[in-house]
């Protein structure tokens, strides 16, 4: 990453525990304006943890997070208001239609009233969801439900997403698409991105950070990661990440 980058999202000494088991420790990390990153780490390795920190749903047990300079811990809803959030599970209701839903969640988001139509409609166009907008949720196939998560998040256009497996369970036609989706809103939008296809991580983004154990064992540009690890050159992610990730 260019030194000059500003960076959006900075995490000092994160650590977070559950009771007395210890989910995510001393994590320090900054993520430039516009990156892609992917967020990588086996089960259990705290991807979700720190996901759900750093967008306010669960507080710091210690260290601090600040988005877009605003701290998560004194300024929550000015931190909520900037970041878009595709949980693993999408809080997607059953049996609202894709328009209702949208539209719905525009609200709750305090999207202006005159402003939801046209709001609701640029998400629905960038996601490709527009044309099933009448439909209902539980009756769509998995790929567009995933989509809707995604243009949920983008509803109010934050300037960071954090998309927490959004490819998970869809076939592999269903995942090209959002990849390139995902890869399309790159740039305009800082994009944390969790997943576990190592492939598709080096298709979409340039950089990674992963975790293991609750902690971060490497935070590179993806072409410099094996030389850095101390692997040979042409070593691929997934050789590189099984090494750091053994034990
Ligand atoms: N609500 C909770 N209560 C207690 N422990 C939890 C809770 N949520 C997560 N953990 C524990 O914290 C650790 C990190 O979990 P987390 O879900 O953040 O990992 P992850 O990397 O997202 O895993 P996965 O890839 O399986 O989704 C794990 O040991 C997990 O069992």
């Amino acid at each position: 990453m260019p030194i000059t980058e500003k960076p959006i999202i900075e995490v000092r000494n994160l650590t977070r525990r559950y009771r007395d088991r210890v989910a995510i420790e001393d994590l320090s990390f900054t993520v430039g304006e516009g990156e892609l990153l992917g967020f990588l780490g086996p089960n259990g390795a705290g991807k979700s943890t720190t996901m759900k920190v750093l967008t306010g749903f669960l507080p710091p047990s210690e260290g601090s997070v600040k988005v877009a300079g605003f701290d998560v811990s004194t300024h929550p809803m000015e931190v909520k208001r900037r970041i878009g959030y595709l949980p693993e599970t999408p809080p997607l209701y059953p049996e609202l239609t894709v328009h209702g839903y949208l539209a719905f969640v525009a609200a709750l988001k305090q999207v202006p009233g005159r402003a939801v139509k046209a709001e609701v409609a640029r998400v629905a166009g960038l996601t490709g969801v527009d044309d099933v907008m009448g439909r209902v949720l539980q009756n769509l196939s998995k790929g567009y439900q995933q989509r809707v998560g995604i243009a949920q998040a983008l509803l109010g256009s934050p300037p960071v997403l954090i998309l927490d497996e959004p490819t998970e369970g869809l076939d592999p036609v269903q995942r090209a698409d959002l990849r390139a989706l995902i890869r399309s809103l790159a740039g305009r939008h800082t994009v944390l991105l969790s997943t576990h296809i190592l492939p598709e991580v080096t298709v979409t983004c340039e950089k990674v950070l992963i975790l293991h154990q609750g902690r971060v064992v490497a935070h590179d540009a993806i072409d410099r990661l094996a030389k850095s690890h101390g692997q040979a050159e042409h070593a691929s992610l997934e050789e590189v990440f099984i090494k750091l990730t053994a034990a």
